[in-house]
Protein backbone atom coordinates (compact mmCIF):
# COMPACT_ATOMS: atom_id res chain seq x y z
CA UNK A 1 0.00 0.00 0.00
CA UNK A 2 1.78 3.05 -1.30
CA UNK A 3 -0.05 6.82 -0.48
CA UNK A 4 2.01 9.56 -2.01
CA UNK A 5 0.70 13.62 -1.03
CA UNK A 6 -2.38 12.03 -0.68
CA UNK A 7 -5.37 14.46 0.46
CA UNK A 8 -8.77 14.89 0.89
CA UNK A 9 -11.20 17.81 1.68
CA UNK A 10 -14.80 17.46 2.71
CA UNK A 11 -15.64 21.11 1.54
CA UNK A 12 -13.77 23.81 3.32
CA UNK A 13 -12.49 21.40 5.53
CA UNK A 14 -8.98 19.51 4.88
CA UNK A 15 -9.11 15.89 6.59
CA UNK A 16 -6.33 15.43 4.84
CA UNK A 17 -3.56 17.08 3.70
CA UNK A 18 -0.06 15.37 1.71
CA UNK A 19 0.18 12.41 3.31
CA UNK A 20 2.54 10.21 2.06
CA UNK A 21 3.87 6.69 3.31
CA UNK A 22 3.61 3.46 2.82
CA UNK A 23 3.06 -0.41 4.24
CA UNK A 24 5.31 -3.23 3.04
CA UNK A 25 4.29 -6.46 2.55
CA UNK A 26 4.90 -8.58 6.25
CA UNK A 27 5.16 -5.21 7.81
CA UNK A 28 2.75 -3.76 10.77
CA UNK A 29 2.22 -0.06 10.77
CA UNK A 30 -0.05 1.55 13.79
CA UNK A 31 -1.23 4.95 12.30
CA UNK A 32 -2.06 7.17 15.55
CA UNK A 33 -3.53 10.44 15.92
CA UNK A 34 -6.29 13.07 17.88
CA UNK A 35 -10.17 12.29 17.05
CA UNK A 36 -10.37 14.11 13.51
CA UNK A 37 -6.94 13.90 12.93
CA UNK A 38 -8.05 11.99 9.20
CA UNK A 39 -7.13 8.50 10.11
CA UNK A 40 -10.50 7.08 9.46
CA UNK A 41 -10.67 8.85 5.87
CA UNK A 42 -7.12 8.05 5.22
CA UNK A 43 -8.50 4.04 5.45
CA UNK A 44 -11.64 4.62 3.60
CA UNK A 45 -9.69 5.72 1.09
CA UNK A 46 -7.49 3.39 0.80
CA UNK A 47 -10.80 0.87 0.91
CA UNK A 48 -11.86 2.53 -1.63
CA UNK A 49 -15.15 3.79 -0.32
CA UNK A 50 -14.61 7.23 -0.65
CA UNK A 51 -12.74 8.64 -3.50
CA UNK A 52 -10.01 11.10 -2.56
CA UNK A 53 -9.11 14.46 -4.39
CA UNK A 54 -4.97 14.71 -4.88
CA UNK A 55 -2.17 12.83 -4.78
CA UNK A 56 -1.53 9.14 -5.72
CA UNK A 57 -2.81 5.88 -3.77
CA UNK A 58 -2.00 2.28 -4.62
CA UNK A 59 -3.34 -0.32 -3.10
CA UNK A 60 -1.42 -4.06 -3.73
CA UNK A 61 -0.18 -2.21 -7.00
CA UNK A 62 -3.69 -1.04 -8.26
CA UNK A 63 -6.21 1.93 -7.76
CA UNK A 64 -8.34 1.36 -4.74
CA UNK A 65 -11.20 -0.87 -4.55
CA UNK A 66 -9.73 -2.83 -7.71
CA UNK A 67 -7.74 -5.48 -5.79
CA UNK A 68 -11.17 -5.93 -3.33
CA UNK A 69 -10.02 -9.63 -2.84
CA UNK A 70 -6.63 -9.05 -1.42
CA UNK A 71 -7.77 -6.35 1.38
CA UNK A 72 -9.61 -6.94 4.42
CA UNK A 73 -10.72 -4.45 6.70
CA UNK A 74 -11.79 -4.86 10.63
CA UNK A 75 -14.08 -2.05 11.38
CA UNK A 76 -14.07 -1.01 14.69
CA UNK A 77 -17.28 -2.10 16.12
CA UNK A 78 -17.87 -5.37 14.59
CA UNK A 79 -21.63 -6.48 15.13
CA UNK A 80 -22.39 -9.71 14.11
CA UNK A 81 -26.11 -11.58 14.31
CA UNK A 82 -26.42 -12.93 17.79
CA UNK A 83 -28.56 -16.04 17.19
CA UNK A 84 -25.73 -17.39 14.67
CA UNK A 85 -23.00 -19.36 15.89
CA UNK A 86 -19.60 -18.51 14.84
CA UNK A 87 -19.71 -20.96 12.66
CA UNK A 88 -22.47 -20.44 11.03
CA UNK A 89 -21.36 -16.34 10.97
CA UNK A 90 -18.23 -17.77 8.95
CA UNK A 91 -19.63 -19.67 6.79
CA UNK A 92 -22.69 -16.91 5.82
CA UNK A 93 -19.77 -15.02 4.58
CA UNK A 94 -17.56 -17.49 3.09
CA UNK A 95 -20.80 -18.54 1.28
CA UNK A 96 -21.49 -14.46 0.63
CA UNK A 97 -17.59 -14.41 -1.16
CA UNK A 98 -18.78 -18.00 -3.11
CA UNK A 99 -16.58 -19.94 -1.42
CA UNK A 100 -17.38 -23.25 0.65
CA UNK A 101 -18.90 -22.81 3.89
CA UNK A 102 -17.01 -25.92 5.28
CA UNK A 103 -14.03 -23.43 5.80
CA UNK A 104 -15.35 -22.00 8.54
CA UNK A 105 -14.32 -24.18 11.36
CA UNK A 106 -10.47 -23.64 9.98
CA UNK A 107 -11.08 -20.08 10.10
CA UNK A 108 -12.46 -20.19 13.37
CA UNK A 109 -9.82 -22.69 14.73
CA UNK A 110 -7.18 -19.68 12.88
CA UNK A 111 -8.46 -16.88 15.55
CA UNK A 112 -8.51 -19.22 18.70
CA UNK A 113 -12.69 -19.58 18.43
CA UNK A 114 -12.48 -23.21 17.72
CA UNK A 115 -14.30 -24.50 21.08
CA UNK A 116 -16.56 -21.55 20.68
CA UNK A 117 -17.77 -22.30 17.06
CA UNK A 118 -20.80 -23.89 17.48
CA UNK A 119 -22.18 -21.46 20.13
CA UNK A 120 -24.23 -18.81 19.26
CA UNK A 121 -22.27 -15.24 19.02
CA UNK A 122 -24.93 -13.80 21.45
CA UNK A 123 -22.47 -15.93 24.28
CA UNK A 124 -19.61 -14.19 23.31
CA UNK A 125 -17.36 -12.17 24.75
CA UNK A 126 -16.01 -8.74 23.11
CA UNK A 127 -12.68 -10.18 22.48
CA UNK A 128 -13.96 -13.36 21.16
CA UNK A 129 -16.47 -10.96 18.80
CA UNK A 130 -13.38 -9.30 17.88
CA UNK A 131 -11.74 -12.43 16.60
CA UNK A 132 -15.55 -13.65 14.62
CA UNK A 133 -14.33 -10.44 12.91
CA UNK A 134 -10.81 -10.89 12.26
CA UNK A 135 -11.87 -14.81 10.74
CA UNK A 136 -14.53 -13.25 8.54
CA UNK A 137 -11.40 -10.56 7.52
CA UNK A 138 -8.62 -13.65 6.59
CA UNK A 139 -11.57 -15.02 4.12
CA UNK A 140 -9.66 -15.00 0.97
CA UNK A 141 -6.16 -15.08 2.26
CA UNK A 142 -5.91 -11.20 1.88
CA UNK A 143 -2.34 -9.39 1.57
CA UNK A 144 -3.30 -5.92 3.70
CA UNK A 145 -5.46 -6.00 6.16
CA UNK A 146 -7.14 -2.46 7.47
CA UNK A 147 -7.59 -2.67 11.20
CA UNK A 148 -10.04 -0.07 12.56
CA UNK A 149 -8.87 0.37 16.53
CA UNK A 150 -9.31 -3.13 16.29
CA UNK A 151 -8.26 -3.35 20.44
CA UNK A 152 -10.78 -1.24 21.77
CA UNK A 153 -12.10 -2.38 24.45
CA UNK A 154 -10.29 -5.98 24.77
CA UNK A 155 -8.83 -6.40 28.27
CA UNK A 156 -5.06 -7.61 27.97
CA UNK A 157 -5.04 -11.24 27.74
CA UNK A 158 -7.23 -10.53 24.97
CA UNK A 159 -4.90 -7.82 22.89
CA UNK A 160 -2.25 -9.54 23.39
CA UNK A 161 -3.60 -12.77 22.02
CA UNK A 162 -4.97 -10.70 19.07
CA UNK A 163 -1.36 -9.10 18.22
CA UNK A 164 0.20 -12.76 18.04
CA UNK A 165 -2.59 -13.50 15.72
CA UNK A 166 -1.53 -10.09 13.62
CA UNK A 167 2.29 -11.30 14.19
CA UNK A 168 1.78 -14.47 12.37
CA UNK A 169 -0.31 -12.93 9.44
CA UNK A 170 2.74 -10.79 9.13
CA UNK A 171 4.99 -13.10 9.52
CA UNK A 172 3.27 -14.29 6.35
CA UNK A 173 3.54 -11.71 4.52
CA UNK A 174 0.54 -9.48 5.30
CA UNK A 175 0.56 -5.84 4.77
CA UNK A 176 -0.92 -4.72 7.91
CA UNK A 177 -2.30 -1.07 9.24
CA UNK A 178 -4.02 -0.42 12.36
CA UNK A 179 -5.08 2.47 14.11
CA UNK A 180 -5.81 2.78 17.49
CA UNK A 181 -5.58 5.03 20.63
CA UNK A 182 -3.51 2.76 22.94
CA UNK A 183 -0.12 4.28 22.57
CA UNK A 184 1.89 1.65 24.79
CA UNK A 185 0.86 -1.60 22.96
CA UNK A 186 1.53 -0.45 19.83
CA UNK A 187 5.13 0.74 20.60
CA UNK A 188 5.52 -3.32 21.31
CA UNK A 189 3.26 -4.55 18.33
CA UNK A 190 4.28 -2.67 15.53
CA UNK A 191 7.22 -2.37 13.59
CA UNK A 192 6.51 1.66 12.68
CA UNK A 193 4.18 4.29 13.52
CA UNK A 194 2.71 7.06 11.65
CA UNK A 195 1.19 10.13 13.54
CA UNK A 196 -1.23 12.36 11.73
CA UNK A 197 -2.19 15.42 13.29
CA UNK A 198 -4.68 17.98 11.64
CA UNK A 199 -4.51 15.43 8.42
CA UNK A 200 -0.68 15.89 7.72
CA UNK A 201 1.61 13.38 8.75
CA UNK A 202 3.65 14.93 11.28
CA UNK A 203 6.05 11.68 12.55
CA UNK A 204 6.82 8.27 11.09
CA UNK A 205 9.54 5.68 11.71
CA UNK A 206 10.40 3.34 13.65
CA UNK A 207 9.48 4.02 17.78
CA UNK A 208 13.25 4.40 18.41
CA UNK A 209 13.81 7.09 15.72
CA UNK A 210 11.12 8.76 16.37
CA UNK A 211 12.40 8.85 20.33
CA UNK A 212 15.60 10.14 18.60
CA UNK A 213 13.74 12.84 16.69
CA UNK A 214 11.65 14.26 19.44
CA UNK A 215 14.86 14.90 21.36
CA UNK A 216 12.93 14.04 24.64
CA UNK A 217 14.46 14.26 28.07
CA UNK A 218 15.45 10.75 29.91
CA UNK A 219 15.14 10.24 33.71
CA UNK A 220 17.71 8.57 35.27
CA UNK A 221 16.08 6.89 38.32
CA UNK A 222 18.51 6.71 41.32
CA UNK A 223 18.17 4.59 44.18
CA UNK A 224 20.53 5.30 47.15
CA UNK A 225 22.02 2.68 49.52
CA UNK A 226 20.09 3.07 52.83
CA UNK A 227 21.27 5.93 54.80
CA UNK A 228 23.31 7.09 51.49
CA UNK A 229 20.87 9.69 50.63
CA UNK A 230 22.04 12.87 51.30
CA UNK A 231 25.59 11.86 50.12
CA UNK A 232 24.21 10.69 46.94
CA UNK A 233 22.27 13.76 46.51
CA UNK A 234 25.25 15.97 46.98
CA UNK A 235 27.19 14.73 43.72
CA UNK A 236 24.07 14.70 41.49
CA UNK A 237 23.08 18.30 41.51
CA UNK A 238 19.54 18.88 39.70
CA UNK A 239 18.54 15.82 41.34
CA UNK A 240 14.82 15.56 42.42
CA UNK A 241 14.16 13.85 45.60
CA UNK A 242 10.79 11.84 45.04
CA UNK A 243 10.46 9.36 47.90
CA UNK A 244 13.57 7.69 48.54
CA UNK A 245 14.76 7.92 45.28
CA UNK A 246 16.58 10.53 43.16
CA UNK A 247 15.16 11.54 39.81
CA UNK A 248 18.11 13.18 37.06
CA UNK A 249 16.22 14.42 33.98
CA UNK A 250 18.96 15.43 31.33
CA UNK A 251 19.04 15.40 27.10
CA UNK A 252 19.48 11.50 25.48
CA UNK A 253 23.18 12.58 25.02
CA UNK A 254 23.84 13.35 28.17
CA UNK A 255 22.85 10.31 29.58
CA UNK A 256 26.32 8.12 29.72
CA UNK A 257 28.28 10.96 31.72
CA UNK A 258 26.02 11.01 34.14
CA UNK A 259 25.63 7.18 34.32
CA UNK A 260 29.52 7.24 34.33
CA UNK A 261 29.04 9.61 37.67
CA UNK A 262 26.51 7.47 39.65
CA UNK A 263 28.71 4.43 38.68
CA UNK A 264 31.85 6.39 40.30
CA UNK A 265 29.31 6.43 43.69
CA UNK A 266 30.17 2.89 43.94
CA UNK A 267 28.38 0.97 46.71
CA UNK A 268 26.14 4.56 47.82
CA UNK A 269 23.98 3.81 45.39
CA UNK A 270 21.55 0.50 45.46
CA UNK A 271 20.69 0.55 41.74
CA UNK A 272 19.79 3.21 38.83
CA UNK A 273 16.92 2.71 36.36
CA UNK A 274 16.93 4.65 32.78
CA UNK A 275 13.63 5.71 31.48
CA UNK A 276 13.58 6.69 28.48
CA UNK A 277 10.37 8.98 26.88
CA UNK A 278 7.20 7.39 26.71
CA UNK A 279 5.30 6.90 23.28
CA UNK A 280 2.69 9.35 25.20
CA UNK A 281 5.93 11.80 25.86
CA UNK A 282 6.70 11.64 21.91
CA UNK A 283 3.21 11.21 20.90
CA UNK A 284 2.10 14.65 22.72
CA UNK A 285 5.53 16.32 21.56
CA UNK A 286 4.93 15.85 17.99
CA UNK A 287 1.10 16.55 18.00
CA UNK A 288 1.90 19.58 19.98
CA UNK A 289 4.43 20.74 17.42
CA UNK A 290 1.75 20.81 15.08
CA UNK A 291 -0.05 22.96 16.90
CA UNK A 292 -2.77 20.53 18.19
N1 LIG B 1 -18.33 12.87 5.79
C1 LIG B 1 -17.70 13.94 6.31
N2 LIG B 1 -18.12 15.19 6.04
C2 LIG B 1 -17.48 16.28 6.53
N3 LIG B 1 -16.38 16.21 7.32
C3 LIG B 1 -15.92 14.99 7.65
C4 LIG B 1 -16.56 13.79 7.17
N4 LIG B 1 -15.87 12.72 7.65
C5 LIG B 1 -14.86 13.24 8.40
N5 LIG B 1 -14.90 14.58 8.39
C6 LIG B 1 -13.93 15.48 9.05
O1 LIG B 1 -12.63 15.15 8.60
C7 LIG B 1 -11.69 15.18 9.65
C8 LIG B 1 -11.03 13.81 9.80
O2 LIG B 1 -11.99 12.87 10.30
P1 LIG B 1 -11.68 11.33 10.50
O3 LIG B 1 -12.98 10.67 10.85
O4 LIG B 1 -10.95 10.81 9.34
O5 LIG B 1 -10.72 11.35 11.78
P2 LIG B 1 -10.21 10.18 12.71
O6 LIG B 1 -8.76 10.41 12.88
O7 LIG B 1 -10.65 8.88 12.18
O8 LIG B 1 -10.95 10.46 14.08
P3 LIG B 1 -11.48 9.45 15.23
O9 LIG B 1 -10.29 9.03 16.02
O10 LIG B 1 -12.41 10.32 16.01
O11 LIG B 1 -12.19 8.32 14.53
C9 LIG B 1 -12.45 15.62 10.90
O12 LIG B 1 -12.30 17.01 11.02
C10 LIG B 1 -13.89 15.28 10.56
O13 LIG B 1 -14.77 16.15 11.21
Amino acid sequence: MKLQDLTKTYGPARALDRVTFSVAPGERVALLGHNGAGKSTLMKIVLGLIPHDGGAVQVLGAAPGVRRAGVAYLPENVAFHPALTGEEQIGLFLSLRGQDPRGARALLARVGLHDAAARRIGTYSKGMRQRVGLAQALIGHPRLLILDEPTSGLDPVSRRDFYALLDGLSAQGAAILLSSHALTEVEARTDRIVILSGGRLVAEGALERLRIEAGLPVALVVTPATGQGDGVATHLPGAERVGEKLVLTCKAPEKLGHLARIAALGPKVADVDVIPPSLEDIYSHFSRRDGQ
